[in-house]
């Protein structure tokens, strides 16, 4: 029974659905060397933003196949050593969106109004109405920095406010703006006019401490700044200083440069408000992303595909029905030509055509990169990592599309260029869905795949196919297919075998030597 790992608190409902197809251990708080110890025992990881999935972590991952992020960010993720080490990261796009968004609504209100503040100092037994005097939000500017999931769903409350949106989102288009209420700017107008600024990017290079010194002095000095979305978007010190120098009027915070937050400054500012985290804890987001997270591993264990994978291209159930038996064509033909070409590649070009001339069939592309790296790379390569095996072994990929057809509604061209020369192979589906590979080197053929299979280029002349049946027959080796090609009658011809044994040590070149063989090639799918 497969194995995962859950490091961090999850509602119990994601670990019922993990139960039904694996043994499932909760253990949070554990330590990078104590999962180091324990991960290699392990098919599938859940977690949220506590564990921190280092390089290290991942590669003793030996058994990982998926990691899953209850959640949303997946920068406590190192994402690129696990597509290297061909492992599914998922996570959940959408599940904790409302509640992040309402946190963030939720800190402006409270920013505006000290509730916090008010609320201690009554607890306290204390009466004082006149030290929290507020700001209405009605009418201001909120500056919204990314106009993702959350971003829109704080820019639809607070127009509902009465607030004024001003928008920052290189990435969204102005209809899409237009159809939000809000007015896409650029970043300076954003600085320069907000009354408000609420953070809703993830954390990248170029998102990283965007608001610091440079760009705080930009701002209005009554500017309350809202940060929901990660820590190191803001650089906490510039911030510190601004807040203690009444620079800005306030901020609040969620997320912070550590986590948990260490002795800070932050602490004992009274323009601050600070929640651990809080975005997405509520009852609702939590049963959500608990769902959405451990249904994608329980899938990815029974060999499904995930559907939000962030590492591999993520497809529409319609569009993964339709794909779904040329990914196995895809991947033989690939297999099939790597051997052809002489197994060490240095280009393929892969030509998609009829029906399968869209953008949406990019993961065939992908699947015929598996299958000529699979006799190098075995099991280790896989969907997720393909891509970037091929270009650290140096292979140029080429992707052309044709939308002409002539026999089949869609066909797979490959054509690979290796230490054996540039061959290459045409394959379809009949409509039963069966595989046919078509053409061999341009010549017309139709053989299904099979385990072991011979094919040669010869002269087309009489006898050749009779001595290469009796030659297989004297080494006792049955033939279960067998189709020539040609393109001019006594020309160049291909002839292609399926075979129920393997060619024994010694024939491949007993083959070579009959009169009129060009050449012979033997293939293991
Ligand atoms: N505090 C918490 O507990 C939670 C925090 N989050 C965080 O909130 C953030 C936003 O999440 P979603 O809205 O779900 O993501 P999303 O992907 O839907 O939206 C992010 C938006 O940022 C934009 N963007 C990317 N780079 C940008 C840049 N350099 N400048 C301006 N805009 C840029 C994108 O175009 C996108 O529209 C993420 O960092 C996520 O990790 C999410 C959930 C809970
Ligand atoms: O989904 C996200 O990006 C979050 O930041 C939520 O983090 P959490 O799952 O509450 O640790």
């Amino acid at each position: 029974m497969a194995k995962v790992l859950v490091s961090d608190s999850i509602d119990p409902v994601g670990v019922e659905i993990l139960s039904q197809v694996a043994q499932v251990d909760v253990k949070t708080g554990l330590s990078a060397e104590e999962i180091i110890q324990i991960i290699p025992e392990y098919d599938a990881l859940m977690l949220r933003s506590s564990t921190r999935v280092t390089k290290e972590i991942v590669e003793a991952g030996s058994k990982l196949q998926i990691i899953g992020r209850a959640g949303v960010g997946v920068d406590n993720i190192d994402v690129p050593a696990a597509t290297r080490q061909g492992i599914i990261v998922v996570n959940s796009p959408e599940g904790n969106t409302i509640a992040a968004a309402e946190h963030a609504l939720a800190m402006m209100l409270s920013l505006s109004r000290h509730i916090p503040d008010a609320n201690q100092s009554v607890k306290a037994n204390k009466w004082e109405r006149n030290r929290f005097i507020g700001t209405e939000v009605y009418k201001k500017n909120l500056g919204v920095v990314g106009l993702g999931k959350i971003g829109s769903h704080v820019a639809t409350v607070a127009r509902s406010l009465g607030m004024k949106i001003l928008a920052y989102d290189p990435f969204i288009s102005k209809e899409r703006a237009d159809q939000l209420g809000c007015t896409l700017v650029d970043l300076e107008l954003l600085f320069a006019e907000s009354d408000f600024i609420t953070l809703h990017v993830p954390k990248t290079p170029e998102t990283q401490h965007l608001i610091g010194r440079e760009t705080i002095a930009k701002m209005k000095p009554t500017v309350r700044i809202i940060n929901c979305s990660r820590g190191g978007i803001i650089d906490e010190l510039a911030l510190i200083e601004a807040l203690e120098s009444g620079r800005i009027a306030g901020a609040a915070l969620d997320v912070f440069e550590q986590e948990p937050l260490g002795e800070s400054r932050l602490r004992e500012l009274s323009n601050v408000i600070l929640t651990p985290h809080l975005g997405a804890s509520t009852t609702e987001a939590q049963v959500g992303v608990a769902i959405d997270v451990a249904e994608q591993i329980r899938d990815v264990l029974l060999g499904l595909p995930a559907r939000s994978a962030v590492n591999i291209p993520g497809l529409t159930p319609d569009v993964m029905e339709k794909l779904r038996p040329y990914l196995q064509l895809a991947e033989t033909m690939g297999n099939l030509v790597s051997q052809l070409a002489g197994g060490r590649c240095d280009s393929l070009n892969v030509r998609l055509q009829g029906e399968l001339a869209t953008k949406d069939s990019q993961p065939l592309v992908v699947a015929a990169i598996k299958g000529l790296l699979s006799q190098a790379l075995r099991e280790r390569v896989n969907y997720v990592n393909a891509a970037i095996e091929a270009k650290e072994r140096g292979i140029r990929v080429i992707e052309t599309r044709d939308a002409s057809t002539r026999d089949y509604s869609g066909s797979i061209h490959l054509e690979a260029n290796g230490s054996m020369g540039t061959h290459s192979v045409t394959g379809a589906l009949l409509s039963n869905g069966e595989i046919r590979i078509t053409d061999l080197d341009e010549f017309p053929i139709n053989v299904p795949p099979s385990n072991h299979m011979l094919f040669t280029l010869h002269q087309d002349m009489p006898g050749i196919i009779g001595k290469i049946g009796a030659l297989l027959g004297s080494f006792n080796v049955n033939i279960a297919s067998m189709q020539v090609g040609r393109k001019i009658i006594r020309g160049d011809a291909v002839m292609a075998l399926s075979l129920d044994d393997p060619l024994p040590e010694g024939l491949l070149s007993e083959i070579t030597k009959v009169p009129g063989i060009r050449d012979a090639y033997t293939v293991k799918l």
